[in-house]
């Protein structure tokens, strides 16, 4: 019999929520793995009942079981690149944070998930306190909303200027990659994305998508950047290329259920 994966392909772990509409979280993540080539791995953090138009229940897993997944995908398989996403609790933040200091997992993205997009928090006080001390700073590369990044940097943002203000500051709490995200802002500014590494300030930009189907864009936009680091592309570049995709991601938005829609991550016309 012969095996359909060589040991040469690049292998990604995302450490993240399961999503029960499948267009976020975790499903978002193999998803965009997969089409990127990578074999994905998963470590379940939290169970979220939510569908197109919110969140109704979110369970928790017992820290010790996000580590044992972890470890079980490191101790045999190995990967090449990580990303976090949803994290839920302190106690799942800090032991994560721990395994990746542990680990010094050098290709680490964080999408530090705790409000969505429309303003509503995902994640409770003390885990953003725990994400911004302990996690974020082991990052390469953190990809905050324009909400996370107001909590982060403690700026207001409202303009261009404001995002590139807050990508300055939230690196000078890293000291790594920065890219605030632009989903959420208006005019000018929507779905346009500020990059600060500490040397180059660079603003992405691609025409924005008219539609309401955007959910799973932050996942989509993350896992895409690792499973591009997890293929040997430098941190700029994973991200230019992410941002394409998940322009094109929101063009093959998907009209399901009564409210936002997932993104497309795979190409389902045949
Ligand atoms: N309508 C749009 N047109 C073009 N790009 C968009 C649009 N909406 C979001 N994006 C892009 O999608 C990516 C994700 O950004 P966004 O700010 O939506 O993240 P998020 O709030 O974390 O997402 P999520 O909805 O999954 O929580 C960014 O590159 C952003 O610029
Ligand atoms: C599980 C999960 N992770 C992340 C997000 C943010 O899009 C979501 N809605 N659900």
């Amino acid at each position: 019999m012969t095996s359909i994966a060589s040991p040469t392909i690049p292998i990604a772990l995302t450490i993240a929520g399961s999503d029960s509409c499948g267009g976020a979280g975790m499903q978002a993540d193999l998803r965009t793995f997969a089409v990127h080539r990578v074999h994905g791995t998963c470590a379940v953090t939290c169970i979220t009942a939510q569908n197109t138009l919110g969140v109704t229940r979110v369970d928790a897993l017992p820290p010790e079981a996000v580590v044992a997944q972890i470890d079980a995908v490191a101790d045999d398989i190995g990967f090449d690149a990580v990303k976090t996403g949803m994290l839920l609790d302190r106690a799942i933040v800090a032991a994560v944070a721990e395994k990746a200091r542990q680990a010094g997992w050098s290709k680490l993205v964080v999408d530090p998930v705790m409000v969505s997009r429309t303003g509503a928090q995902l994640i409770d006080d003390e885990a953003v306190a725990t994400l911004k001390n302990h996690l974020l700073p082991l990052g390469a590369i953190a990809t905050p909303n324009r909400y996370e990044a107001q909590i982060l940097s403690g700026l207001a943002i409202e303009t261009l200027d404001d995002m590139k203000a807050a990508a300055e500051k939230i690196h000078h709490h890293t000291r790594h990659a920065v890219l605030v995200k632009g989903g959420a802002m208006s005019g000018n500014c929507h779905g346009v994305d500020v990059w600060f590494d500490g040397d180059r300030l660079e603003v992405l930009q691609t025409t924005a998508v008219n539609t309401r189907h955007t959910h799973g864009t932050g996942c989509t936009l993350s896992a895409a950047i690792t499973a591009n680091l997890a293929r040997g592309n430098d941190p700029l570049s994973a991200v230019k290329a992410a941002k394409q995709y998940v322009t094109e991601a929101l063009h093959r938005g998907l009209n399901i259920g009564n409210g936002q829609g997932p993104v497309g991550q795979g190409d389902f016309r045949f």
